[in-house]
């Protein structure tokens, strides 16, 4: 089968590098959305209903393209969603609650294989422990602006603040894009990566994740 032209219904940079991993072609066209969540929504429900509306959103797009995709990030601290901060002053907040603690992050993503209109989802979730960092530290962080367009205000890809430590989880999923995942929903559509995906995860992120081995080995961690 050829490869499938993939539309990224995406604004996020982080996707676009993620996406470019697995040596699918793309375009980018991102899909605005309402994006609050709804009373008594599960923080699961809600990101996958998020990434679902994206990729239908972008599906009344006039493109060539034969897949769409799009996904959702969330942050889970204390049974509440943090979402991407709305002020500076609310992303010092995020980031003191999730100082030196374990919180979740979920991931959905939502593919549409145009050929038939079938709409495919999936959820990964990582467990994330951040380290003690200093109120300094979360100052400057702050002020550089990274945290902004973040959930949870903080990027753990961050290489000055470096706000995680000991994850042992999917990496690119809290980086905005499970390639594990998507490479298994892919294959339902009879798609394969033309290049080896976790060998590029361990090149580009230094590390082999463990949630990709356990999806390859047939035993989802995810
Ligand atoms: C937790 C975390 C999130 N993020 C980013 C990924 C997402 O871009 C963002 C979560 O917000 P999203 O609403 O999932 O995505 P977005 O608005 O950036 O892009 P779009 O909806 O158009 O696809 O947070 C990181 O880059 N690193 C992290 O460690």
């Amino acid at each position: 089968m050829s490869p499938p032209l993939i539309l990224l219904a995406s604004n996020s940079p982080r996707r676009r590098v993620l996406l470019s991993w697995t040596g699918w072609p793309f375009e980018v066209r991102p899909a605005d959305i309402d994006e609050t969540q709804a009373v008594e929504e599960t923080p699961q429900d809600y990101v996958l209903r998020l990434a679902r509306e994206k990729a239908l959103a972008a599906s009344e797009f006039e493109t060539e393209t034969s897949v769409i995709l799009a996904a959702d990030t969330v942050v889970v601290f204390e049974d509440e969603v943090l979402g991407k901060p709305e002020s500076p002053e609310q992303a010092v907040e995020f980031l003191r609650r999730l100082r030196g603690r374990v919180h979740e992050v979920y991931t959905a993503i939502a593919v549409i294989d145009r050929r038939s209109g079938e709409l495919l989802t999936d959820l990964c979730h990582s467990l994330v422990p951040m380290r003690a960092y200093r109120d300094d530290e979360i100052a400057a962080y702050v002020a550089s602006g990274e945290p902004m367009d973040k959930a949870g205000a903080y990027g753990i890809q961050s290489a000055t603040f470096h706000p995680v430590t000991d994850f042992k989880g999917c990496y690119a999923s809290v980086m905005g894009l499970p390639l594990c995942h998507l490479v298994r929903t892919m294959a339902i559509l009879g798609f394969e990566p033309p290049v080896d995906v976790p060998a590029v995860c361990q090149k580009n992120l230094n590390y082999v994740c463990p949630v990709y081995r356990a999806i390859l080995e047939g035993e989802d961690e995810g």
